[in-house]
Formats: C-alpha cells, sequence, structure tokens
C-alpha cells in the first residue's frame, strides 16, 4: 500500500547516514516508485519530484530548522499540492434541485455517508431528500429511513419496489415536488457475490435516467491497492465526480486515495471519520498528507525527529561536541544513549583534563538513572522553538512543560540548570581548538 511505502521512505530519510544530497535522491526515488505504484499519472510524479528536488537543493531552511526537517516540510507542501491545495473542496450545489448520485461497493459505507452528507446539507439550511435505492441489502431501507430522521431530511423508499432505477426516478420526482434543493440516492454496493457487473449495470441505469449532477464514489479507505480498478470502473460506468473517503478514523490511513483520485481525476470532497452522524469532514488535503507521510502534524514530525536522534551515534554526538554545539536535542539524544555510552561526565573525560573546567571534574554533571527518564519526558513536551534555544524557557513555558510531562518545575528547572553547565562547558571546550584537534578532530567550526 502506498503509505506503508511512503512512511517508511520518510523513516529511512531521516535516519539513514548518508549525505543531504544522496538521502533527497534517495527518498525522490523511493516516493516515484510509491506513487507509480499506486499508478499515480508518471507526468505529475516527475513534475512532483522534479519541484521537491529543487526546493531542497535550492532553499536555505530557516534557522533553527534542520535541512532534514526543512525537506519534510517540502514534501508535504508539495504532495499537497497534488491533492488539491489549500483550497476548501466546493460543496455548494450548483443548480437546484442538486442530484447526488452515491456509489461504491459493498460495506463502504455509502447509507452511513448519506445520512452524513443529507446532516451535513441540512444543517447548511437546504431542504434535503433521501432516496432508499439500495434493494439488496436488508436492513439498508430502514438505516436510511433512520438516518433521514436523525439528520432532519425528507425521506423515500418503496419496500414493495425492488427495481432500484424505478425507486431513484420515483424518489426524484416526489422531492422535485417537494421542492427539495439536494436530493441524495443511496444505492446498492453487492449484487450477489461477485457479481459486480449487474452491479455496475445498475449504476448505469440509474444514471442514464436520474442524470444525476453528482456522482460521488464512497471508498473505504482500507483499500489500498484495489482503489484504482475499482474508482476506475465505476468511472468508465457512470464518470466519478469527486470522492468521499470513509474510515479514516481506523487503523488504515487511506492508501486508496491516490489511486482514486488517479483513475478518475476526481477530487476527494469529504472524509468519514467515524460512524456517527456528524463524523463528516471536509476533505483537507495538508492534513491528509501529514497522516500520509506518518506525519500526523507538526508535533508528530518533531516526535520523529526526537526518535531520529536516538539513533544518534558516537560519533555524530562527539562530532557536535567538538564543535562545542549543545541543544535541548543533543542533550536528547545522549540521555537515550546514556545506557550505551555512558554519561556526558564520562565522554567528556575523553577529553585531555586541561581542556574542562573545574564543573566536570566534580559531580555537577552526573545524572541519577532515575532523573533520565523524567528529563526525557520532559524534553518530549518541549517545542521545535524550546528544543533549538531553551535559553527562551521562562516560568510560565516551565509551567507548560511540567504539566505537559508529568513533572514538576522544579524538574524542569533542574534539567535547564544542567543543559547550562553543559552549555558552558562545550563553549570553553569549543575555544580550545588546539586540544580538539590534538584529538584528531578536524572539522571544528569556528
Ligand atoms: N469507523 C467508521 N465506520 C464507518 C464510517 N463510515 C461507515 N462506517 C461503518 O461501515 C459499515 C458499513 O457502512 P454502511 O453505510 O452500512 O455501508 P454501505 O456501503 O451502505 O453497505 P452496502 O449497503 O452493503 O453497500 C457500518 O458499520 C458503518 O457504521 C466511518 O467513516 N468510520
Amino acid at each position: 500500500m502506498v503509505l506503508e511505502g511512503l512512511r517508511n521512505a520518510v523513516t529511512k530519510f531521516l535516519k539513514g547516514g548518508s549525505t543531504y544530497k544522496d538521502s533527497v535522491e534517495e527518498f525522490i526515488k523511493d516516493l516515484q516508485r510509491e506513487l507509480i505504484k499506486s499508478d499515480v499519472n508518471i507526468k505529475l510524479v516527475k513534475e512532483l519530484s522534479e519541484n521537491i528536488k529543487k526546493k531542497a537543493l535550492e532553499e536555505e531552511p530557516p534557522s533553527g530548522i534542520s535541512r532534514k526537517e526543512w525537506f519534510i516540510k517540502i514534501v508535504y507542501d508539495e504532495l499537497s499540492n497534488l491533492f488539491g491545495g489549500d483550497t476548501t473542496p466546493d460543496v455548494e450545489p450548483k443548480k437546484i434541485p442538486w442530484i447526488i448520485l452515491l456509489v461504491g461497493v459493498q460495506g463502504s459505507g455509502k447509507t452511513t455517508t448519506a445520512g452524513k452528507l443529507a446532516s451535513f446539507y441540512v444543517k447548511k439550511g437546504y431542504k434535503v431528500g433521501l432516496v432508499a435505492a439500495d434493494t439488496y441489502r436488508p436492513g439498508a431501507y430502514e438505516q436510511l429511513k433512520m438516518l433521514s430522521n436523525l439528520s432532519g431530511a425528507m425521506f423515500y423508499g418503496d419496500q414493495n419496489n425492488n427495481k432500484a432505477e424505478e425507486i431513484s426516478i420515483n424518489g426524484v420526482e416526489y422531492f422535485k415536488n417537494k421542492n427539495a434543493d439536494i436530493i441524495i440516492i443511496d444505492t446498492a454496493g453487492r449484487h450477489g457475490y461477485g457479481n459486480e457487473k449487474s452491479l455496475l449495470d445498475e449504476m448505469r441505469n440509474i444514471s442514464n435516467k436520474v442524470k444525476p449532477d453528482e456522482v460521488i464514489l464512497v471508498l473505504d479507505s482500507s483499500i489500498g491497492q484495489k482503489a484504482f480498478d475499482l474508482a476506475k470502473q465505476f468511472h468508465e460506468t457512470t464518470p466519478i465526480g469527486s470522492i468521499i473517503v470513509t474510515k479514516l478514523d481506523g487503523t488504515a490511513k487511506g492508501g486508496g486515495v491516490l489511486s482514486a483520485i488517479a483513475a478518475t481525476g476526481a477530487r476527494v470532497k469529504f472524509i468519514g471519520t467515524g460512524e456517527k452522524i456528524d463524523e463528516l469532514e471536509l476533505f483537507n488535503p495538508s492534513k491528509f498528507v501529514s497522516r500520509l507521510l506518518g506525519l500526523g502534524d507538526l508535533d508528530a514530525l518533531l516526535e520523529k525527529i526526537k526518535s531520529v536522534q536516538d539513533n544518534i551515534n558516537i560519533e555524530k554526538l562527539q562530532e557536535d561536541l567538538a564543535k562545542g554545539k549543545i541543544t535541548m536535542r543533543t542533550l536528547y539524544a545522549q540521555l537515550k544513549s546514556l545506557r550505551k555510552m555512558g554519561p556526558f561526565s564520562k565522554i567528556l573525560q575523553m577529553l585531555p583534563t586541561s581542556s574542562l573546567p573545574v564543573q566536570i571534574k566534580n559531580e555537577q554533571l552526573k545524572i541519577g538513572e532515575e532523573k533520565v527518564d523524567k528529563w526525557l519526558h520532559i524534553i518530549e513536551s518541549m517545542t521545535y522553538e524550546e528544543l533549538d534555544n531553551p535559553d527562551i524557557i521562562d516560568r510560565k513555558r516551565m509551567r507548560r512543560i511540567a504539566i505537559g510531562s508529568g513533572t514538576s518545575i522544579e524538574d524542569v528547572k533542574d534539567l535547564i540548570v544542567y543543559y547550562k553547565n553543559l552549555k558552558a562547558i562545550m563553549k570553553r571546550i569549543k575555544r580550545d581548538r588546539g586540544i580538539l584537534k590534538k584529538l584528531g578532530m578536524q572539522n571544528i567550526e569556528d
């Protein structure tokens, strides 16, 4: 599924040890492979990767943001564009009545979505009618009737008629007479197991007779790769105008969406995020891409970055130390790898004692085991800004961090004092370039 691949590519990119340029190239290759696998138009994939590459190599990240983090932001922006950018889908009816035909396979969530859509439009002040044209699933009629009550929409169904096409025509007429603004037709998702052709024929017949203004494909987010063929089949039968992706609240994260978009050229208008009638959201491309990349939101990105730092290797840390570089991120990585490499004081002991200020020789930098976990939680509760520039952490921020990490302000203070001590030492070490060079650490920044 496209999602797995994309998320793995992000993780690989963030954790990888290659140079920035190589990592970018590698990520773009992974991205292309995933998108093409998902049948996204090749031209589109090419365009997208060229844009990403150009920006990645030309743009300088703002201060405090690493190039890799910035790169993820670029990918995120470009993918968001692919899904429709920052524009909110247009959901207003273009004429009255506006006839919507909902299609999709069994269990995709059509009936539930019909109710949700009705509720959405009723709340907007439209007069809505629901037509029960699923004559196959026992219970679909009652379910839709119940949903029409719940949403405040009108209902039309005929349990004595098993011809979906007739019910649809009659339903539309019925609601036209009732001056409905929006008419939503719920159709069947199965025609006996495996009999897709007769289902598609039925959709075609309904569509030809009713002439809907909009055919909406309802797609279960967990469908993955199959979505392309499915969307294509429906599209060839009744051109799909838009897509609603359901069950995005579950574990599945919507891998099929890209495929469906590629197969139909239609836009995703809404997403279903639960079983309840109001659990329908207007589709927001940026938010969706966050999910797609496994980023959740910027906080989640931050979490990822932290977990990457967890994997920081000793050389990298020593390199940072040699450069006199210390931020909360370095400290976090160090705390995480304490068991592997010993405390800072131990690392610093690898340096000639003459280069160390007095503090290092006393116990000031020794961290008790029990403190480590607490401090990790504290750092995890910091914002980006605070991680890169802990000096801005005032009492107000300390309180927020303490609450967020389930610790006390005293604990936060403790950590900050420790950090400041370390920073002072690093500064001193940085100044002492001669000694560092003797240690073979040549790449010392001024
Ligand atoms: N968690 C979650 N469940 C959903 C969502 N949308 C629908 N469901 C559930 O999915 C199941 C199937 O939904 P239905 O609306 O009955 O599906 P259908 O497409 O009408 O089914 P057929 O009539 O067989 O084609 C139900 O249990 C719904 O409650 C959603 O966005 N999130």
